[in-house]
C-alpha cells in the first residue's frame, strides 16, 4: 500500500472515558472485527492481556491495523495513566497523530491534561472526540470549554451533537450542513445524511459561522467568502482545517457515543482527512555512530534501513513479538539487520501485521509502517534496527528514573529460575522497570514509577509467570547527595600478584543544584598524569557514583574535581587509578555531609466543590504543600506538591474524602532533603 495512504495514530483518553469501547467499534466498522466486544464482559479484544481484563483498564499499548476508505490505519493503543510513562511516551513517539477521546460529562480529567501535554511535547498533530453524549450530565459545549482552558487548545467543533443524555439522536456536520443520524436499534454501520430540519436550523448555522470566523484566522480565501457571504466550498475547508491541524494550530472536534454506536466513522474519515501521513512529515533526527553527527533521514522507502522498536511484547507461544515503526528503507524477512544499541547482528523471520485478535504474515514491511518482528533476541524497548553498513541511532527516547520500589523474594528454588525468567522478560518489554539486589541483604529490588506501575509487575510476576513469591511493601526510591564542598587525598597501595600497585590522588567534592545530575571533571595539567589513568579514575569515581555511603541508593548532583595527582610510573597501574577514584568518592562523600533525598511529586486533585475542603486538609496532613487551587465548570482542581512516601494509598484515601468522585494526577516533580 502506497506511503500516503498511510496513517499512525494513537487514541489517548483518561481512563474510563471510553478508549476500548471506541477503539472496538472503529475495528468493528473498518471490517475486522466479526462482532463488536464489550468491554463490560471482559471480551474486549485490544484488552487481550488477561490481567487488564480483571482490572477493566488498558495497560499495554498494541499497535493494530485496520483499513478505512482505501488508507490503512495503524492503531498505536496509548495508555491514559500517568504510571505508564513510558508506554505513552514510547507510542506518543512513534505515532504521527493521535485522537483524543474525552468523555462528555467528565471532560478533561487530570490525566488527559498530563498525557496532552505529553503529545505537546512531542508534536503530535490531533484530533478529539468528546464521548458518552448519551450519559446524563452529558455536555458538549463544556467540554470544549474544559479544552481551551485546561489543555490551551483551540478546538475547532466541525460536528455538532443533536441533544443529549437520553435525547442524544446524531450529530449536525458543519462541513456538509447536514444531519447525521444513526438507528439506535442497529449497530451504528449505516448513517443517514439528510437536510437540516428547522429544530436545528438556527443551532447549525450559529456554529457554522463560528467555524468559518475561526477558520477565517488562518485563511484570507475563507475569510474573504465569509465577509462577502459567499459558499465556502467544501475542499477548501478541508484543505485549512488539514494543514492547521498537521501544524497544531487547531484541534477538529467530533462528537458521539460509542456504547450507543453513533459518531465513530466520522472520527476515522478525521483520521484520514485531517491526520498526516508519515511522508508529510518532516525528516527523521539521528545520529550517525561512524561519523559521530547529527543526521535527517528521509522517509523514504528508497533509503537505507531505519527502524524504532518501539515495544516488545512475550506472547506464550510465539516469544518475544517486537513492534518496529519503520521511519526509511524496507525491512525484509529473511535478511540479517544491525542493532545498533545492542551492536548484534539479526536475522528478521517472520513479520506480522497484526489486527485486534488475528494476525497475518507479509514478507516487507516499508518506511511509515509499523510491524511485528517475531522471535528476535537482543532487541529492547528504544533499540534501532538498520543494516551493519548504516549504523546510525534514532533519537533516543528518555525515562524519568523509577521512583518506587519493592521486594520480592522467590519462594522455592525453582521459582528462583522462573522469577529471573520473568523479570527479563519485563524489562525487555518495558524500560522504567529496573531491578536490583540489595547489596545488604542480597534481596531482589524491583522499582517503577508509581504504585499502580509496581504493583501491575509485581501481579504479572505472580499471576502471567506463575511465579510463587514473598512481596514486601512498597518503599520509595531514596537519592544520596552532599551539602558541603570537601578536598580529600587518598592514597591506594597494594601489592597484587607480585606488583605494587599504587595511586595518589586528590579530589574535590561539591554539590551541585538539583537536577544538575553527577559530574566528573579532571584539572590536572598537561602531561601530569597519562589520560588513561585519567580515564581510570573517572570511571571509579563514575562506578562510585552508583550508591551513596549513607544507604547504598544511587547520588545525584554531585561534581567531583581531580585536583591533584601523584603519579609514580613504576608503580602506576589502572587498577590501582580505578580503587583510588573508588574509594576517593566514598571517603569524601562521607565527610561532605551528605544527606538523604526523597521524591516529591506534583499533584493534580479534580473533585466537586462541596469535597475540596476535606481534599486539602487530606492534602496538607500528608505533608502536602497546596499551590493553587481552581474553580472549573463540574469541579475544583487543587495543585499541590507532597512527598511520594507520604502519598502511598491517596487512591483510596481521595476515594473515601469524595464518595468516589474525586480524581488526581501524580507525577514526579523534584528531589529534596528527607525531612
Ligand atoms: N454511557 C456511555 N458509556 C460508555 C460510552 N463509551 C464507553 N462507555 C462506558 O465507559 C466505561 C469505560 O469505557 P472503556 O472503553 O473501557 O474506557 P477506556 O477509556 O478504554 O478505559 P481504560 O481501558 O480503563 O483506559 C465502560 O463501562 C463503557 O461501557 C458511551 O458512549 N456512553
Amino acid at each position: 500500500m502506497a506511503e500516503e495512504t498511510t496513517r499512525n495514530i494513537g487514541i489517548m483518553a483518561h481512563i474510563d472515558a471510553g478508549k476500548t469501547t471506541t477503539t472496538e467499534r472503529i475495528l468493528y466498522y473498518t471490517g475486522k472485527n466479526h462482532r463488536i466486544g464489550e468491554v463490560d464482559n471482559g471480551n474486549a479484544t485490544m484488552d487481550w492481556m488477561e490481567q487488564e481484563q480483571d482490572r477493566g483498564i488498558t495497560i499495554v499499548s498494541a499497535a493494530t491495523t485496520c483499513f478505512w476508505h482505501d488508507h490503512q490505519i495503524n492503531i498505536i493503543d496509548t495508555p491514559g495513566h500517568v504510571d505508564f510513562t513510558a508506554e505513552v511516551e514510547r507510542s506518543l513517539r512513534v505515532l504521527d497523530g493521535a485522537v483524543g477521546v474525552f468523555c462528555a460529562v467528565g471532560g478533561v480529567e487530570p490525566q488527559s491534561e498530563t498525557v496532552w501535554h505529553q503529545a505537546d511535547r512531542y508534536s503530535v498533530p490531533r484530533i478529539a472526540y468528546i464521548n458518552k453524549m448519551d450519559r446524563i450530565g452529558a455536555n458538549f459545549y463544556n467540554v470544549l470549554e474544559d479544552i481551551k482552558t485546561r489543555l490551551g487548545a483551540t478546538p475547532v467543533p466541525l460536528q455538532i451533537p443533536m441533544g443529549e443524555e437520553s435525547s442524544y439522536c446524531g450529530n449536525i456536520d458543519l462541513i456538509t450542513m447536514e444531519e447525521l443520524r444513526w438507528d439506535s436499534m442497529s449497530d451504528g454501520s449505516v448513517i443517514t445524511r439528510s437536510p437540516i430540519k428547522d429544530e436545528w436550523l438556527a443551532k447549525a448555522e450559529e456554529w457554522k459561522e463560528k467555524l468559518l470566523d475561526e477558520l477565517g484566522v488562518y485563511s484570507d480565501e475563507i475569510m474573504e467568502l465569509y465577509l462577502e457571504g459567499k459558499e465556502v466550498p467544501i475542499e477548501l475547508l478541508k484543505s485549512v482545517i488539514r494543514e492547521n491541524t498537521i501544524n497544531q494550530s487547531i484541534v477538529p472536534i467530533f462528537v458521539g457515543s460509542s456504547l450507543k454506536n453513533k459518531g465513530v466513522q466520522p472520527v476515522l474519515d478525521g483520521v484520514i482527512d485531517f491526520l498526516p501521513a508519515p511522508e508529510e512529515l518532516e525528516p527523521v533526527k539521528a545520529h550517525s555512530v561512524k561519523k559521530d553527527e547529527d543526521i535527517l533521514i528521509e522517509r523514504s522507502a528508497k533509503g537505507d534501513l531505519a527502524g524504532l522498536v518501539f515495544k516488545i511484547q512475550q506472547d506464550k507461544d510465539a516469544g518475544a513479538l517486537c513492534f518496529i515503526r519503520i521511519y526509511s528503507g524496507v525491512l525484509k524477512s529473511g535478511t540479517a539487520v544491525y542493532n545498533v544499541n545492542k551492536k548484534k547482528k539479526e536475522r528478521i523471520g517472520r513479520i506480522l501485521r497484526m489486527s485486534a485478535n488475528s494476525s497475518e504474515q507479509i514478507s516487507s514491511v516499508g518506511a511509515g509502517d509499523i510491524a511485528v518482528v517475531v522471535g528476535m533476541k537482543f532487541a529492547q524497548t528504544g533499540d534501532t534496527i538498520t543494516t551493519e553498513g548504516n549504523q546510525i541511532l534514532l533519537e533516543q527516547m528518555e525515562f524519568p528514573e523509577p521512583v518506587i520500589s519493592v521486594a520480592i523474594e522467590p519462594k522455592t528454588v525453582s521459582d528462583q529460575d522462573k522469577m529471573k525468567n520473568a523479570l527479563e522478560n519485563l524489562k525487555r518489554e518495558d524500560p522504567t522497570f529496573k531491578v536490583a539486589e540489595d547489596a545488604e541483604t542480597g534481596q531482589l529490588v524491583i522499582s517503577g514509577m508509581g504504585e499502580l506501575h509496581l504493583d501491575v509487575l509485581v501481579t504479572r510476576v505472580l499471576k502471567e509467570y506463575k511465579v510463587a513469591a514473598n512481596v514486601g511493601n512498597p518503599q520509595v526510591s531514596y537519592r544520596e547527595t552532599v551539602t558541603s564542598e570537601v578536598v580529600h587525598n587518598e592514597i591506594f597501595e597494594k601489592t597484587l600478584g607480585g606488583k605494587e600497585n599504587f595511586a595518589d590522588i586528590t579530589l574535590k567534592i561539591s554539590p551541585q543544584s538539583r537536577g544538575e545530575g553527577n559530574l566528573f571533571i579532571s584539572e590536572l595539567k598537561k602531561n601530569q598524569l597519562p589520560l588513561n589513568l585519567v580515564e581510570s579514575i573517572k570511571n571509579g569515581v563514575e562506578a562510585a557514583f552508583g550508591a551513596g555511603s549513607l544507604m547504598g541508593y544511587p547520588t545525584v548532583d554531585i561534581k567531583v574535581t581531580l585536583v591533584d595527582v601523584n603519579y609514580d610510573e613504576l608503580k602506576a597501574s589502572e587498577t590501582a587509578f580505578e580503587a583510588a577514584g573508588a574509594l576517593g568518592f566514598d571517603s569524601a562523600f562521607r565527610k561532605a555531609a551528605p544527606v538523604l533525598l526523597e521524591p516529591h511529586m506534583n499533584l493534580d486533585v479534580l473533585c466537586p466543590a462541596d469535597y475540596v475542603g476535606e481534599v486539602i486538609s487530606g492534602l496538607t496532613k500528608r505533608g502536602g504543600i497546596v499551590n493553587s487551587m481552581e474553580s472549573k465548570i463540574a469541579h475544583e482542581h487543587v495543585k499541590a506538591q507532597a512527598p511520594l512516601v507520604k502519598m502511598f494509598g491517596y487512591t483510596t484515601t481521595l476515594r473515601s474524602q469524595t464518595q468516589g468522585r474525586g480524581t488526581f494526577a501524580m507525577e514526579f516533580s523534584h528531589y529534596a532533603p528527607k525531612e
